[in-house]
């Protein structure tokens, strides 16, 4: 089963430059989360403070009991080894074939043998459907073929957690299905926890089990999809419905004078938010159950009394794939 993340007050700054403060959640183990949030409100950053590839100044990242941010290079070093990343351009080596790509994290950070080395690589190529393009160069390959190598390199190390960063970036809408589809199922084949960053709508209402959302340098929200995808807070209105009414503007915020125009037109108000929701994506047939919907149903219930009531009609339903209806 996937591992637990731990974030705690976690505050990050460029120079003077304050990306976010006071970032406080947890991914559960071995359930998918996505962080929203407009250009530039630095999703990018958190995935990188997650991994101590970036300092935040305040606050702690608990990761199998060690601190990403304070904790020692050494044992920082050590439980990165627990994380698979997946970059938006699939970060690969552009000289190098797609197997001797998806082979370097085992060749750099393993002893294994040739052979043993090759099952692994065949056996994460095939998970992404990239088996027979092995010696392809990334430059010969589409964009959504990149990014399935990226995650197949992302998996072979066997990671507990796994950091997508816009995994539908360039994607057009059907790949951008094909790979939601395929996180939903790698999911259900390793049980791995994720997160993934995405300003993709559809992504955003058929993938996660849970969502966050980060705006003017705050953690807005964070919860079961159902807590956000039927919240009224006007910032997660307004961007989960794709419209210009509302806080973000074109440059992140809006001004006052434009705000107060909305108001005075009535326009300030994205639409209310749906009562019922699109399902999530099940794994493909053939595939065992996700692992992490008994724990997660669990979870939710356990939190039942806490959920805002439109966030409770919306998980009745979800959350009841057998028999009965939550109390
Ligand atoms: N190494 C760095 N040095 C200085 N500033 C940085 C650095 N990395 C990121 N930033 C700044 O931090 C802010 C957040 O960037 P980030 O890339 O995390 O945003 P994002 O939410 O991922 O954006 P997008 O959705 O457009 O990819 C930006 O203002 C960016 O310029």
């Amino acid at each position: 089963m996937g591992i637990e993340v731990t974030v705690e007050g976690l505050t990050k700054s460029f120079g003077k430059q304050t990306v976010w403060q006071d970032v406080t959640l947890t991914l559960p183990p071995g359930e998918v989360s996505v962080m929203l949030g407009p250009s530039g409100t630095g999703k990018t950053v958190f995935l990188k403070s997650l991994i101590g590839l970036l300092k935040p100044e305040r606050g702690r990242v608990l990761v199998d009991g060690v601190d990403m941010v304070g904790g020692s290079e050494r044992d920082i070093y050590r439980t990165r080894k627990l994380f698979g990343l997946m970059f938006q351009d699939g970060a690969l080596f552009g000289s190098m074939n797609l197997f001797d790509n998806i082979a370097f994290p085992l060749r750099e950070h393993t002893r294994k043998k040739e052979s043993e080395i090759r099952r692994v690589v065949m056996e994460r190529m095939d998970m992404v459907g990239l088996l027979g393009s092995e010696a392809k160069l990334p430059g010969e390959i589409s964009g959504g073929m990149r990014k399935r190598a990226g995650l197949a390199r992302a998996l072979v190390l066997d990671p507990q957690i796994i950091l997508c960063d816009e995994p539908d970036s360039g994607l057009d809408p059907v790949r951008t299905s094909y790979i939601s589809q395929l996180l939903i199922d790698l999911n259900a084949q390793i049980d791995a926890t994720m997160l993934i960053v995405t300003h993709n709508l559809d992504i955003a209402a058929t993938v996660p089990d849970n969502m966050g959302m980060l705006f003017r340098r705050e953690l807005v929200a964070f919860g079961p999809r159902e807590v956000l995808l039927t919240s009224d807070i006007p910032v997660v209105r307004q961007f989960l419905s794709g419209r210009r009414e509302g806080p973000i503007g074109m440059a992140e915020e809006k001004d006052e004078a434009t705000l107060a125009a909305e108001q005075l037109a009535g326009t300030a108000t994205a639409p209310p938010p749906p009562t019922r929701l699109v399902p999530q994506l099940e794994p493909s047939p053939g595939l065992p159950p996700r692992q992490a919907v008994q724990r997660r149903r669990a979870r939710v219930l356990g939190m039942w009394d806490q959920l805002p009531a439109a966030a409770r009609t919306a998980a009745q339903t979800g959350l009841s794939p057998v028999q009965g209806e939550p109390a």
